[in-house]
């Protein structure tokens, strides 16, 4: 096991690429599973969360090679049933995602209940739901257990707007008879590019992107080249780094409409963000506002984005208030934030931040995906030392995220966690 050290306030200047996206690229691997011929995915991200999924597929009988770094081969071709009940499975979220691929594929899946960052209660069911309009029978007792003598087009209105319940919808009903019509639907970027790539597969999906998605089943899907969308979490993370750090930084290879909400938040706070054809200049200012931030589906302000911008308003002189409106327990790593001398209050879904004129160096639990992500942030900008425990669940999610920092003139270095640590608070005051 490793943690990070972070030698902070030094600004960070400089560019930055960003990788494919973890969410979109984690559902097209599985949404490949209904193809009947070799699919070959490009950009996909060198992450945990990936390399896990792709054991998944091992264990399954899919034959996967990468032939290079970023691009991963598929041929399920091979496969035999529908069983993925692995610990492989347990530990990451998007494995909920088998379950509408395998039924697609197999009329039959079987699948350990999923895992991913723990913000309270994570349901399925809409997920469910949307598999029985289909036609299926589920029992979701140890493991969830789901098969259909056919799978038959259907309206299913989703009770909220759900990423993860319209693009298992979908894949469940791309080979499925007749037409079905998600309601309700998510609209994140993750879900165009699903069904993009279903599409380039030969699916007819119309609507993605907007809150009416049309899927007219057909008979098979042939194999296809698909590049996967970057990242907008990842950019948006080094955006908050350029304004934390008040640095100047230009983050490449992303799509800028992707980030309008992220952007605007930047913008309002005080930081200069231009934008390009596919990057993104991002230089802080000395005096920042704060601002107010609820959390939405997407085009509103990414909850996956919160623990970070949450960072940098600890920094920002003035009360901001960011309600998360997404999830019910996501400020877990608010008490982490309040060691380096954050004042933050939270009551229920509202967090109430008193910027401090500066953060501490300190040492901090990672607590989940983007809260590692946050540490970071604010390791960057507090006087003296920082250590962060728990970097696996930073690795989950972001490509070489000390190696891209450092580039830009961080320090920080991945040492062994039985280092003995030093806080040398006296060496900042
Ligand atoms: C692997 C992946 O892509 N993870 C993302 C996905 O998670 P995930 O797909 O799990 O999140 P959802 O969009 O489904 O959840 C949104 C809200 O709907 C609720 N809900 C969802 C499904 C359901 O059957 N019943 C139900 O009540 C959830 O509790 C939550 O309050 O979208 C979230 C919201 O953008 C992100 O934070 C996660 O990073
Ligand atoms: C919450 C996230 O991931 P997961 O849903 O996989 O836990 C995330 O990507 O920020």
């Amino acid at each position: 096991m490793e943690k990070l050290l972070i030698h902070g306030q030094r600004p960070l200047c400089g560019q930055v690429s960003i990788n494919g996206a973890k969410n979109a690229a984690l559902a097209i691997i599985a949404a490949s599973l209904l193809a009947d011929d070799i699919v070959t995915l490009e950009n996909i991200p060198d992450i945990d969360d990936i390399k896990n999924l792709v054991m998944v597929l091992e264990k399954m009988n899919v034959r996967t090679t990468y032939l290079d770094k970023h691009t991963l081969r598929i041929d399920s071709r091979y496969m035999s049933n529908g069983c993925a009940d692995s610990e492989n499975v347990r530990k990451m979220r998007a494995s909920y995602y088998l379950l509408g691929a395998l039924l697609g594929r197999f009329k039959c899946a079987r699948v350990a209940f999923p895992g991913g960052c723990d913000f309270g209660v994570r349901p399925i069911d809409q997920h469910i739901k949307g598999f029985q309009a289909l036609g299926a029978e589920v029992d979701a007792k140890g493991i969830i257990s789901i098969q259909a003598r056919e799978l038959r087009g259907a309206n299913v209105f989703l009770d909220m707007v759900t990423v993860g319940a319209t693009i298992n919808i979908m894949l469940a009903a791309v080979l499925a008879k007749g037409t079905t019509v998600i309601e309700n639907a998510a609209k994140e970027p993750h879900v165009v590019d699903t069904a993009s790539f279903l599409n380039s597969l030969g699916a007819n999906i119309k609507g993605a992107g907007t809150d009416v998605i049309r899927i007219k089943g057909v008979q098979k899907l042939h194999g296809s080249t698909y590049a996967i969308i970057p990242d907008q979490i990842e950019a948006g993370t080094y955006m908050v780094a350029a304004a934390i750090t008040k640095g100047d930084i230009t983050v490449k290879n992303v799509i800028p409409r992707h980030m309008d909400a992220i952007s605007a938040k930047l913008k309002e706070i005080g930081a200069s963000v231009i934008e390009r054809d596919e990057e993104i200049r991002v230089i802080g200012c000395e005096t920042m506002k704060p601002v107010k931030i609820k959390t939405l589906p997407y085009p509103g302000f990414p909850t996956d984005m919160q623990p970070q911008i949450t960072a940098l308003l600890s920094t920002v002189p003035g009360t901001s208030i960011i309600n998360e409106s997404v999830w019910d327990n996501r400020f877990r790593y608010v008490e982490q934030l309040k060691r380096f001398g954050a004042n933050i209050d939270v009551e229920g879904r509202i967090a109430v931040v008193d910027g401090v004129d500066n953060l501490v160096g300190t040492e901090v639990e990672a607590v989940d995906l983007r809260a590692g992500a946050a540490m970071v942030l604010a390791g960057l900008a507090a006087q003296g030392e920082t250590y962060i425990n728990n970097v696996t669940f930073i690795d989950r999610g972001y490509e070489q995220l000390v190696n891209k920092l450092n580039a830009m003139g961080a320090w920080i270095e991945r040492i062994d966690s039985d280092t003995p640590i030093q806080i040398m608070q006296e060496k900042v005051i």
